[in-house]
């Protein structure tokens, strides 16, 4: 942790404040309830765990932040940690919960952190007064019960997790646990909501959307989107069996005319041209797909209407053995494994790309 001289730190801690008082007066009630909670058990060394239910909109990053703002400003130590990389981005001075406890990536019901006594993390935690998990629904709950138990042996209390306040937030109707080949039962089985853990947390619920409060003119649209999703969530919309088990049906507004790639690249990004150099325009946008090979299909076509020269560039394609025989270049090419690009990317000057 590298000192700070006092003027920046007094530089830094009043504009922490600043923000802090700023935050404050925009919280909802349900959102001050979750804040006043988690001080409470901050300040007076409770080690309550506390779990933030809520669908997507309502504010639960927003709330996890002020809590973390909050209590650093307080000179407390305020851990902020996600399933995953990029919902760890959305938190002040966020990483990725197993990044922060060393947890270990295979698990079992007896699993610990791989944190030695002596090392820096286990000091930290000795110092921490709180830690926040943001997307738990998404996570294995041994990799909590793995943080329980090494927290508890590097502070020596029975207390869960040592005794450190810990914030939890999820929505449950989005993406569980990833659990390969293994049926439903399997996957509800591994979640947080299954550890013995949960048991003792305290639940409080955000239920008023803010993203909609935030839309410009849009909201009744919004509204209607974030009902359906809610809707779909809790497995209210009616299964049509005769398109398949899980197959539902998409109402007008949801569905665009036109079968094509090219009508929905058209539709999203109708006035591309006059637009290449607009970052908030650009910003405004984007077309989701549920696959990789989808994703492709778009890029490449999203390239060819781009404005500009190509720049194509290539990965490096030889075995580094020698059995470099074994792989012939054209197979290597092929191939293009989780978190890797693939072999050949083409770029234009301006394009928006996303670095892994
Ligand atoms: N009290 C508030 N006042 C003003 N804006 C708010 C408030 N709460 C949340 N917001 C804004 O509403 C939007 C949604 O909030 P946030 O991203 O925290 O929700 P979320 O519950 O984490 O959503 P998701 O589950 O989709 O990640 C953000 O733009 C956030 O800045």
């Amino acid at each position: 942790f590298p000192a700070l001289s006092s003027t920046k730190h007094d530089t830094m801690r009043g504009e922490l404040e600043a923000h802090i008082a700023q935050t404050e007066c925009l919280l909802n009630d349900e959102q001050h309830v979750v804040v006043d909670k988690v001080m409470t058990s901050v300040e007076h060394g409770h080690g309550w765990m506390i779990a933030v239910d809520a669908s997507g909109g309502t504010g639960k990053t927003f709330t996890l932040s002020h809590i973390l703002n909050k209590v650093r400003a307080k000179g407390k130590v305020a851990l902020a940690t996600a399933a995953s990389g990029i919902a760890a981005t959305l938190l002040p001075k966020g990483v990725t919960f197993h990044s922060r406890t060393k947890c270990p990536l295979i698990l079992t019901d007896e699993s610990t952190c791989n944190i030695s006594v002596h090392d820096t993390t286990a000091a930290l935690i000795r110092m921490t007064n709180i830690m926040v998990v943001d997307e738990v629904s998404m996570m294995d709950g041994r990799a909590l019960e793995a943080a329980d138990r090494t927290f508890q042996w590097l502070q020596g209390s029975e207390e869960p997790f040592g005794g450190i306040t810990m914030v939890f937030s999820g929505d449950w109707r989005q993406i569980l646990t990833i659990v390969p080949h293994s049926s439903r039962i399997d996957i509800v089985g591994r979640c947080f909501k299954s550890s013995y853990l949960w048991r003792k947390v305290q639940i409080f619920r955000l239920t008023v959307n803010m993203r909609i409060m935030q839309g410009a003119g849009e909201e009744q649209d919004e509204s209607d989107f974030a009902k359906f999703l809610l809707d779909l969530g809790e497995g209210k919309i009616p299964v049509n069996p005769e398109k398949g088990e899980f197959a539902i049906e998409l109402r007008e507004p949801l569905i665009l005319p036109g079968e094509k790639l090219q009508d929905i690249v058209t539709w999203v990004y109708e006035d591309l041209h006059n637009n290449i150099t607009n970052p908030k325009w650009l910003c405004e946008r984007v077309i989701l797909c549920p696959t990789n090979s989808e994703v492709d299909q778009v890029n490449f076509y999203m390239t060819t209407i781009f404005p500009g020269e190509e720049h194509v560039c290539c990965r490096v394609n030889t075995a580094e053995s020698e059995c470099d025989h074994l792989y012939p270049t054209e197979f290597l090419n092929t191939l293009c494994p989780s978190g890797m690009p693939p072999h050949r990317i083409t770029l234009k000057v301006g394009m928006v790309i996303m670095l892994p």
